[in-house]
């Protein structure tokens, strides 16, 4: 029999777990320290959650990657889903705190729990503590599920514990385990990692970036906490209308607002996005707002322009543009640029080494019409189809095909630090020896890219990382290497696709950027620096985006 297919208590019988029957083969019989014997078996959007926990933790998976399938296994109603999802993220997100609450109730280390009782504990805990959920009601079915899922002895061990947990309010942990100064109200960043749930290198890390992208010293640890709450809230879905291909208006007439920043975009605070008009068809994408807008600047930046006897991108007038996305999977900007392409009668090859991630990017251009598939190789190479893809690496695009591109993205494989809203169980997993091998593969993706440039073209280089290692430094050095690369007016042309971003009193210029990074007053940082050129960073708490940062260059000189 496969494993699938055997029931839950053979399972528990085979890993010895059995459940506290009465001989006689009648009703479970529970001992004095079981809770509530009310409730029998998990609730269904309780197990969903859980389910989603343990794949986390066991199969290092993605929770929203996950949570869907089990959302659709469980037949969650729309009310159901929503408490899973909270459930499931809060508990994701919060698990800094609730981890240092459950370490003093629990009498051994965390890590020598069982991984499925440390994920049913932080449910539980973030019942107690996160959400609005009775404390009987989070105890009741949080041990109903341990009984259900891992068995009679572990239920026992949650119950306990739990109960321990209930002794004090969030905001009386908080004052035990992470106090702040009563006089400044200052926090340590030990304290902080614990109020706001995040790993303390990624604290020091955000504070830095805060500073290296030109914010305001004053204010610097409030700004920060701002930071950090925006990681922990869940995000808004934001959507996009393929230009010529999407039409926003039955969006919003099925619920949706429109949306403030980028043109063609809307928000929905609803529920599952998937049943909107135009979703399954891909001519309306879910997408955050930050990227929609990294990929629309990348298409608004005149090409040409090239140095002196130089042969300008797109030299022929005839010829149409051809676009470059270099890291594509799996296809987010590769759509909206595919869709651009088309209206501007270019061409884009979207790149992706990942076979997998490849196949993802023909299924996000599969709505804009003219592509050429993943295996039809010989269309691929035809440069005539509005998109076509490329599975390879993006490090070999530049010798292979020197000078051939009018515009190219380089949206870098990256920390995705500025991504954490979105990818609650990111923060954890992420190690701060993760950046010198990706800033190390982002230079060279750069390299490449600068090499696949037409003289007169456009770079763009996106991260959904503030990182100043991944940003302002890369900028710097890639100015360095190529003298024939000029840093554009970035947020000139951010704002000339989303001129709310002026209004929001906020623009995401790095212009006064005290690192004196790439800004346009630190001229001479590179020859290659503009007088204008500036690079820009937009922030969760700022401008409701993830921390998405572009820097626009023009190649002037080969
Ligand atoms: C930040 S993601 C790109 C997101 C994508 N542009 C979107 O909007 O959906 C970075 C991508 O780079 C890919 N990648 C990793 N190594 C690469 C390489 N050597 N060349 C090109 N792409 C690479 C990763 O597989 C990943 O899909």
């Amino acid at each position: 029999m496969s494993e699938q297919g055997k029931s839950r208590n053979e399972r528990r019988n085979e890993q010895g777990r059995t459940r506290n029957r009465g001989t006689s083969g009648g009703p479970r019989q529970y001992s004095a320290s079981a809770p509530s014997q009310r409730r029998r078996s998990a609730d269904p959007s309780r197990l969903a959650a859980f389910e989603t926990l343990t794949a986390v933790s066991r199969d290092d998976a993605y929770a929203n990657l996950v949570l869907p399938g089990r959302i659709a296994a469980h037949r969650l109603d729309k009310r159901d889903a929503g408490f899973a999802t909270e459930l499931t993220y809060g508990a994701l997100r919060g698990q800094g705190f609730y981890d240092a609450v459950l370490a003093t109730c629990v009498d051994r280390p965390l890590d020598q729990l069982d991984r499925p009782v440390l994920d049913a504990l932080r449910l539980g805990a973030h019942q107690l503590l996160g959400m609005r959920v009775p404390s009987h009601a989070a105890l009741d079915s949080t041990v109903s599920l341990v009984r259900d899922q891992i068995g009679a002895g572990p239920s026992g061990l949650v119950n306990a514990v739990l109960r321990k947990v209930t002794a004090q309010d969030r905001e009386a942990w908080l004052d035990q385990l992470a106090p702040v100064d009563e006089q400044t109200g200052a926090a340590s960043d030990a304290a902080l990692a614990i109020r706001h749930s995040h790993p303390q290198w990624i604290i020091r890390a955000l504070r830095q970036s805060l500073a290296n992208h030109g914010r305001p010293s004053e204010g610097r640890t409030a700004e920060l906490e701002a930071l950090l709450d925006a990681d922990n809230a869940a995000p808004v879905v934001n959507l996009v209308a393929l230009p010529g291909l999407g039409d926003l208006q039955p969006v919003l007439e099925a619920g949706a607002e429109p949306g403030p920043l980028a043109p063609g975009s809307a928000l929905y605070r609803d529920g599952d996005a998937g049943r909107l008009p135009g979703v399954k068809e891909g001519t309306i994408r879910v997408q955050d707002v930050g990227s929609q807008l990294t990929a629309r600047a990348l298409a608004a930046v005149p090409v040409g322009r090239a140095a002196p006897g130089v042969r300008e991108a797109s030299g022929d007038l005839h010829a149409p543009e051809r676009w470059l996305d270099l890291c594509a999977g799996p296809g987010g900007k590769a759509a909206l640029l595919a869709a651009l392409a088309r209206e501007q009668g270019a061409t884009l090859l979207a790149n992706e080494p990942a076979e997998h991630r490849a196949r993802l990017v023909e299924n996000a251009l599969a709505a804009v019409p003219g592509g050429a598939s993943v295996a039809d190789a010989a269309d691929a190479a035809d440069s005539t189809n509005t998109w076509s893809i490329r599975c390879g690496d993006g490090r070999d695009l530049g010798t292979e095909q020197p000078e051939a591109f009018d515009r190219i993205l380089v949206d870098a494989p990256c920390t995705g630090l500025g991504a954490l809203r979105r990818r609650p169980e990111s923060r954890w997993r992420r190690q701060p020896s993760d950046l010198g091998p990706l800033t190390e593969l982002q230079r060279q993706l750069l390299d490449s890219a600068v090499e696949a440039l037409k003289p007169g073209g456009v770079l763009g280089y996106v991260t959904c990382s503030p990182h100043p290692a991944e940003t302002v430094f890369q900028v710097q050095d890639v100015l360095k290497r190529h003298p024939g690369l000029e840093l554009l007016d970035t947020t000139g042309y951010l704002t000339t696709v989303a001129p709310a971003l002026k209004d929001a009193g906020s623009e995401p210029t790095e212009r006064s950027a005290d690192s004196g990074a790439n800004s346009g007053s630190s001229s001479g940082t590179s020859s290659g620096t503009d007088a204008t050129g500036n690079t820009s960073q937009l922030w969760p708490h700022l401008h409701a985006t993830d921390a998405m940062f572009m820097a626009l260059f023009r190649k002037v000189e080969s």
